[in-house]
């Protein structure tokens, strides 16, 4: 049985740099990432997005200023979890970047993505989002969070997903 669980993951342009934060607990620690979580009950994508990107970057953003660039399921074989995360972009923003509990932020080039300290599959997708494709993916990891298959294919538009 599949227990299926919206999140959202939100990465911040300036120009050519991205902001990723280092995951300090939780699914993922020790590993750069873009901002996001779990949807909760009644809450729109975009307004969740928003939300955790406030909490875990200090960055506020408007939801119109939200663009659609993929979606990924992240299917955790073990426990049957899997994890829709919608991902969005965004350019316009406000505030200050500030560390939180669960996020250390900080800004990289995008010629200089650290993927190594990153999820293994993200080394294929980020370069579709840089050239601002659509993308879909499905990958299923192990119960030690190894990815062992990966299907990814970029769209034309986003009824696609
Ligand atoms: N970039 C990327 N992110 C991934 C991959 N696999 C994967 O689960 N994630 C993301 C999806 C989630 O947004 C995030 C971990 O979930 P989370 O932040 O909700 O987990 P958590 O245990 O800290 O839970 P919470 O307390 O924040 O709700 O990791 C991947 O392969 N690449």
């Amino acid at each position: 049985m599949h227990r299926y669980v919206q999140c959202t993951l939100v990465q911040i342009f300036n120009d050519q740099k991205i902001l990723l934060g280092m995951k300090k607990r939780g699914l993922g620690v020790g590993m750069w990432n873009g901002f996001g979580g779990k949807v909760e009950a009644g809450e729109d994508l975009k307004t969740a997005a928003a939300r955790e990107l406030k909490e875990e970057s200090g960055l506020e953003v408007l939801t119109s200023n939200l663009m659609e660039v993929g979606l990924l399921l992240f299917e955790f074989v073990n426990s049957g979890v899997v994890l829709e995360a919608n991902v969005f972009r965004a350019v316009e923003y406000k505030g200050v970047v500030t560390e939180s509990e669960e996020m250390r932020p900080c800004w990289f080039d995008i010629k200089d993505i650290p993927y190594k300290d990153m999820w293994v599959d993200d080394v294929d997708w980020f370069p579709l989002m840089f050239k601002q494709k659509l993308f879909y993916g499905f990958m299923k990891f192990t119960e030690k969070n190894e990815m062992f298959s990966q299907e990814l294919k970029v769209l034309e538009n986003v009824e696609e997903f």
